[in-house]
């Protein structure tokens, strides 16, 4: 049998660091939604016992490095499956860019095996086992709007940002969420006002969201990479609404309301950046078939 799934992009509307907890990780609060910017997964069985990974993306790992093999392996060992499968990646999702694409293909591999294998896991189930392979996974389980708590992993739905245009654009430049969260100095950092946000959210108010866009992660990246403020005032003077960088960066994204001005702000960054996406707000939340 042969069955897909689509892992779409994320993007942080808000990403506050409260603080770095003793196992090393940090303790967030982030108001992250879906894009409809999405790698495709195709699932099938095999004959031989054993995960295989074609991705034909010299940046994505074809072994147990990739977090859509290590998600297949965690389900297969705790489940005790018997039979093997081939992961085919179609990745339309930059790598190392800040939208989570190799947690995605985790979360849809989480998805597309329970049905595969018919499980019978929930949506909660498949997400409690996606925090052990990464904190984005449990977010892209479920995908759609939410604020993620803890180290990303508790997850609480919020109401579908008001309808406008993402531009999306990655400088050439990959970054390390590791190396930006040790580089961070929370009691230095520009915090965002979550509640702020969740209220923008509540009311459905587009210039609430707008002026609440913030993410204490930002300063890191832009230190060491200029091409990152680069983009930002770029896609500014083109005319987009507001703009920030995206979880660890690089990539950038606008917020932009009208859709006489996209194709203006999309021509001006495509002019000096090779990766430039538009994309709208993915409205639902993933549901089990
Ligand atoms: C930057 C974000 O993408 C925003 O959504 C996430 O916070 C990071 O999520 P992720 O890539 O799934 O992160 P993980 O794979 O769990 O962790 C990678 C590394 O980032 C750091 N990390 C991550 C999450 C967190 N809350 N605190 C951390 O300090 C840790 O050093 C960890 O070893
Ligand atoms: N399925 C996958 N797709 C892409 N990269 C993967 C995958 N599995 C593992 N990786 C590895 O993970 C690294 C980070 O890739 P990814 O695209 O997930 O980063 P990201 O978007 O910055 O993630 P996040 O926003 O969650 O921090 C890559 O350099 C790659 O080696």
């Amino acid at each position: 049998m042969k069955l897909m799934e689509k892992a779409p992009a994320k993007i942080n509307l808000a990403l506050d660091v409260l603080y770095k907890r003793p196992d090393g990780y940090h303790e967030v609060e982030m108001v992250m939604t879906t894009v409809d910017l999405a790698d495709r997964i195709e699932l099938s069985d095999l004959a031989a016992n054993e995960i295989r990974i074609i991705s034909h993306n010299r940046f994505v790992p074809d072994d147990n490095r990739n977090l859509a093999y290590q998600a297949a392996a965690l389900l297969k060992d705790r489940y005790k499956v018997r039979t093997g499968v081939s992961i085919s990646i179609e990745k339309h999702i930059p790598v190392a860019a800040g939208l989570a694409g190799g947690s995605s293909d985790a979360a849809a591999t989480l998805r597309g095996l329970n049905r595969l294998w018919k499980l019978g896991l929930t949506l909660d189930e498949l997400a409690e086992l996606g925090s052990e392979i990464g904190s984005d996974v449990p977010f892209c389980v479920y995908g759609g709007t939410a604020l993620a708590t803890g180290r990303g992993e508790k997850i609480e739905h919020l109401p579908v940002p008001p309808k406008c245009w993402i531009i999306l654009a990655k400088p050439t430049i990959g970054v390390s969420t590791a190396d930006v969260y040790k580089r961070l100095n929370v009691a230095d950092a520009d915090h965002p006002d979550i509640l702020q946000m969740i209220s923008a959210l509540e009311l459905s108010d587009y210039r609430k969201v707008c002026s609440n866009l913030k993410n204490v992660l930002e300063q890191v990246t832009l230190y060491t990479n200029p091409e990152v403020a680069h983009i930002k005032d770029q896609m500014k003077r083109f005319g987009a609404d507001a703009v920030l960088m995206s979880g660890s960066g690089p990539t950038v994204f606008g917020l932009v309301e009208h859709e006489s001005r996209v194709q203006r702000i999309y021509n001006g960054l495509r002019g000096f950046c090779d990766q430039v996406y538009t994309v709208r707000i993915l409205g639902e939340r993933n549901t089990l078939e």
